[in-house]
């Protein structure tokens, strides 16, 4: 890969001012958890938080949103996109289908087009591939609505998350090849080199890019989780590639995420790391460092979400 090459070049997405699809930016996992359940006073504070935390982001040069109708962030989104002063045509914005609820996907995408203030979604993707058990409503069934309202043009690209190279069967079953899903977007680091077997040979398979959420789980998500660090690998390696590449250890995990063939989607509170994830194009990492990271997190596992659905 050189380093103008990112992984959606082999896809056929629109360009974003004229520039291909960069890493983006996300309002769940913290956002969804804290708002749950909090004192309105409380929400109203959080909520506050998060638009500023997303006009930092536009501020400084992402215009790919990821959010979800799960995470309840549509309205800071928007709120957020207004503040910026940025055209809607210059913005990619993700959201998500939560089929674990009795609504169907062509209400659900209502209700998320107005909460977003938008008359399109740039992708919407099925959330996760677990369908209430208590519904008849199913995975074929909800994209057949995702392929109809693709044709309206409520959406520019469909595709899903968290899906299995099972679940995708059952769709490429269904559907034209010309509404094939173009996205997948699964939990991926170096302590998680495959959601579900195979899945990254299959994607690549069928042209489906991979978007990669936490990304950063090495540098933050063990140290709190697991006692011993002591047996975490990468400890030991990503200083030195820092030093090397002079980057910083986030820098060179969403490097190796990049040049692995996944688009990275992560999210910083800090002017600084908001920065350094868009430092990312300008250099690249030798292939025997990116085999060096994928030796090293293999010798350890660890998945953040959805623990045992893949197994
Ligand atoms: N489809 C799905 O099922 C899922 C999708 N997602 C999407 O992906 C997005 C990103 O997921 P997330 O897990 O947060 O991604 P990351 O793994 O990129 O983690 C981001 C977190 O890392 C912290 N961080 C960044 N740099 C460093 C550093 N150098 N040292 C320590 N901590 C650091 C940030 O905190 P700080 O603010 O302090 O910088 C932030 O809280 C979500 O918001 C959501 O949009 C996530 C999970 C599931
Ligand atoms: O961002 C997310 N955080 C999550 C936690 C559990 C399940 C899904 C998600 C997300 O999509």
């Amino acid at each position: 890969m050189t380093q103008s090459e990112s992984p959606v070049d082999s896809h056929n997405f629109r360009t974003v001012s004229g520039k291909p699809l960069i890493v983006g930016t996300g309002t769940g996992t913290k956002w969804q958890w804290l708002k749950k359940g909090r004192p309105e006073e409380e929400r109203t504070k959080l909520t506050q938080e998060l638009i500023d935390q997303l006009l930092l982001a536009l501020n400084n040069g992402f215009y790919h949103i990821d959010t979800a109708e799960i995470y309840t962030t549509h309205p800071e989104v928007a709120e957020a996109v207004e503040q910026s002063g940025i055209k809607r045509e210059d913005l990619w914005i993700t959201s998500k289908y939560n089929p674990y609820r009795n609504i169907t996907a062509a209400d659900a995408l209502k209700t998320t087009l107005e909460e977003l203030k938008t008359d399109y979604l740039d992708l919407y993707l099925i959330h996760t591939p677990f369908f209430s058990d208590e519904s008849t409503y199913s995975i074929e069934t909800a994209w057949k609505e995702i392929i109809d309202a693709k044709k309206q043009g409520k959406i520019r690209h469909i595709g899903v998350s968290n899906f299995a190279v099972q679940h995708l069967e059952r769709i490429f079953k269904v559907s034209e090849p010309e509404f094939y899903p173009v996205v997948n977007q699964i939990e991926f680091h170096p302590y998680l080199q495959d959601q579900s077997a195979d899945i990254t040979d299959y994607c690549k398979k069928h042209n489906i890019l991979l978007e990669a959420y936490g990304p950063l789980t090495p540098l933050f998500r063990i140290q709190s989780n697991e006692a011993d660090t002591a047996e975490d690998p990468l400890r030991k390696v990503l200083p030195k590639l820092s030093e090397k590449y002079q980057k910083t250890d986030s820098q060179i995990l969403l490097r190796y995420t990049l040049q692995r063939g996944y688009l990275p989607i992560t999210t910083s509170s800090k002017v600084q790391r908001i920065r350094e994830t868009l430092a990312i194009y300008d250099f690249e990492l030798s292939a025997e460092d990116v085999a060096l990271i994928d030796k090293e997190g293999s010798t350890f596992h660890f998945r953040s979400f959805f623990d045992g659905k893949f197994d």
